[in-house]
């Protein structure tokens, strides 16, 4: 099967002034494609900063990040970006969407920054507000007005707009109680098995533990072990 991630010897040290900090060790992973994997370790293990360095959004001081076979540690920040908007979509935490836009133009908004004309926009907007359960009919509403949990739905289905390979997400679930987390990780079995999508998250979330292939525990900035699921 085909790696959709490789990390090989990454290592991210963070400086600040003569102070330096080592989040990752020669971290090395294979992630396969379709795959979901859990990212656990305690606060300050270095899971944000391994989503980040997958996702393009921070680079590794040393080592090489591998997405869909392709080398993209050295690309330039364009060449990045225009990475990200194809392949990857992100979820976080605090679901990040833009108070002022409706749900429906939060959702919209990736396919615009990819340039994609209005027309098309209607029809893959209207498509993804019906896959993700519960948000069609909140499309004309503001964030502000909308659940913890209803939000996540939205940012996931901002994430799935561009129709991604990879998801990657962090910590979806921590700011939910135990039932709405529970749609959510619902929502993710359905992206992993109707979809095909690979995701990697962090989460303690031990209902979402429950529906991913492998566990990745890392400590202090190390991979201490991978755990299979059967
Ligand atoms: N921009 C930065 N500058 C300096 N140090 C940083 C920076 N980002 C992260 N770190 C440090 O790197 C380490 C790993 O941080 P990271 O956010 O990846 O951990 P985490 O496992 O995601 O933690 P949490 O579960 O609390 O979110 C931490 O000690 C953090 O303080």
């Amino acid at each position: 099967m085909k790696h959709a991630v490789q990390l090989i010897d990454v290592s991210k040290v963070y400086k600040s002034g003569s102070n330096e900090w080592v989040a990752l060790r020669d971290v090395n992973l294979n992630v396969e494609e379709g795959e979901f994997i859990a990212l656990v370790g305690p606060s300050g293990s270095g899971k944000t900063t391994m989503l980040n360095i997958i996702g393009l959004m921070d680079s590794p001081t040393e080592g090489h990040v591998i997405l869909e076979g392709k080398d993209v540690t050295y690309l330039s920040e364009k060449e990045k970006s225009e990475f990200r908007n194809k392949y990857i979509g992100y979820v976080f935490q605090s679901y990040n969407l833009i108070s002022f836009l409706t749900v429906y133009q939060n959702v919209e908004l990736p396919l615009i920054i990819s340039g994609i004309s209005k027309k098309e926009r209607e029809k893959i907007v209207e498509e993804v507000l019906n896959l993700v359960p519960g948000i069609y009919e909140l499309r004309n509403k503001k964030p502000t007005q909308l659940s913890g949990g209803q939000q996540q739905r939205v940012a996931i289905a901002r994430a799935l707009v561009t129709k991604p390979k990879l998801i990657l997400a962090d910590e979806p679930t921590a700011n939910l109680d135990v039932n709405t987390g529970k749609a959510i990780v619902d929502l993710f079995k359905k992206i992993k098995d109707e979809m095909g999508i690979t995701i990697v998250m962090a989460t303690h979330d031990l209902e979402m533990l429950k529906n991913c292939d492998r566990i990745v525990y890392i400590r202090d900035g190390k991979i201490e072990r991978i755990e299979d699921k059967l």
